[in-house]
């Protein structure tokens, strides 16, 4: 068996129905699957989108609320509900459930990150399967993960698992977005290496209820491959697609959906949460020799090749590391901004002379940075 731990997404626009009432018809078949799924001798592990559009049903919203509170509101009547669903389909198919509600500080945190992930395996081992949902009734706008696509590719590498599944109202990644053209569309069946191109090709939501569209479905993959995971989006629709999808994988035919292949040189567990989950609070500018040294040579960054920072930020904080002209890592320092600025062009063994005391030498040390990759601005 290919697929040991599988994470199953699945969107808003496949859960409800047009009035953004809830779809049973299609949750049951959800959970008939992933029963089905684990009796293959499989942990399975749901992340689940739609409270907000089952309490929009219920609150008499037809069209998705502009304002957070009530969005939250949303939530928080069509959680209930929802949980309450999946937790009388698992029943009936005699299996349990479990709610987990997660928000971007408890994926940052490292302890509650490790936490997170102790919980997880625990009830994966009690042969429960965890219903995952970002706990949007009390996250803002600027500390939200926003999205449930990119929530489960950290869950994915969180939870060491080896496909992730994205369930959606359309059958995978067209060339174009639906939007533009129905024409012309043309299904992606394999992606080896996530591109530009690849990236042009997705545009937003097409439902009412759906949050990023075909975007952050591609900002998950891009996670997913860099953790080793595989990750397929798939059509929600089919009575079995989420059976076929996994029998089509471990056949290697990729005739439903678009698959995007993992990557082989993965990043470690520590380096996918320090990339992935770890927001930058600022950024350090080295110089070319620097540059080169951590770009060609893995080496870590000493103070010698710093030529300034951007923004205040303490020590054990995520920064950005850039040559002046484009961002070519991330790493955690082992000093403030207020020091780097004291200590920068400095041999190391000036440090204590300079600072009056020494932490470490190296200001990001190689196991706690990565090179390459994505880099959102802080
Ligand atoms: N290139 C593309 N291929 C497929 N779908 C795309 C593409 N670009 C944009 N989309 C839109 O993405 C939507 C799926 O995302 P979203 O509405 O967020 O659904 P979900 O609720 O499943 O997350 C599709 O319905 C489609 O309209
Ligand atoms: N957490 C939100 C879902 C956010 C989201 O990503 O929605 P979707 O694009 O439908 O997967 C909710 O439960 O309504």
């Amino acid at each position: 068996m290919d697929f040991k731990r599988i994470v199953v997404k699945i969107g808003s626009s496949s859960l409800s129905s047009k009035n953004a009432k809830l779809n049973f018809t299609k949750i049951d078949n959800l959970t008939r699957q992933l029963v089905d799924l684990k009796n293959q001798g499989r942990d399975v592990i749901l992340v689940s989108s739609g409270a907000i559009a089952a309490g929009m049903g219920e609150l008499g919203f037809v069209k998705r609320p502009k304002s957070i509170p009530e969005q939250q509101a949303c939530a928080a009547v069509g959680q209930g509900l929802l949980i309450g669903i999946y937790n009388k389909f698992f029943r009936e198919y005699g299996e349990k459930c479990a709610q987990i509600l997660l928000t971007s500080s408890d994926l940052e945190n490292r302890s509650r990150y490790l936490n997170a992930f102790n919980t997880l395996t625990e009830l994966l081992d009690y042969g429960v399967v965890p219903v995952i949902n970002e706990n949007d009734t009390v996250v803002t706008n600027e500390i939200k993960v926003g999205d449930n696509d990119t929530l489960s590719a950290r869950v994915a590498g969180l939870v060491e698992a080896d496909l992730l599944i994205n369930l959606s109202d359309v059958e995978g990644l067209y060339n174009i977005s639906p939007a533009d053209n129905e024409k012309n569309l043309k299904l992606i069946s394999l992606v080896e290496k996530i591109n530009q191109d690849i990236e042009d090709m997705a545009g937003g939501r097409g439902s009412s209820v759906g949050t990023g569209g075909m975007q952050t479905k591609i900002e998950a993959a891009k996670i997913a491959v860099n953790s080793g995971i595989v990750m397929i989006i798939g059509p929600a629709e089919d009575k079995n697609s989420l059976l076929d999808l996994v029998k089509m994988a471990e056949k290697k035919e990729y005739n439903i959906g678009t698959t995007f292949l993992a990557e082989k040189d993965s990043l470690s567990k520590r380096k996918q949460w320090l990339n992935f989950n770890l927001p930058p609070s600022g950024k350090v500018f080295v110089d070319k020799g620097a540059a080169d040294a951590l770009i060609k040579r893995g080496k870590s960054l000493l103070p010698g090749g710093i030529t300034g920072v951007e923004a205040d930020f303490n020590s054990g904080e995520l920064v950005l590391i850039s040559d002046g002209e484009q961002t070519i890592g991330r790493g955690i320092v082992n000093y403030s901004s207020d020091e780097i600025e004291k200590i920068k062009g400095a041999h190391s063994e000036e440090i204590k002379n300079i600072l009056g005391y020494f932490n470490k030498s190296e200001v990001i040390h190689r196991d706690n940075m990565v090179i390459g990759g994505d880099h959102n601005e802080y």
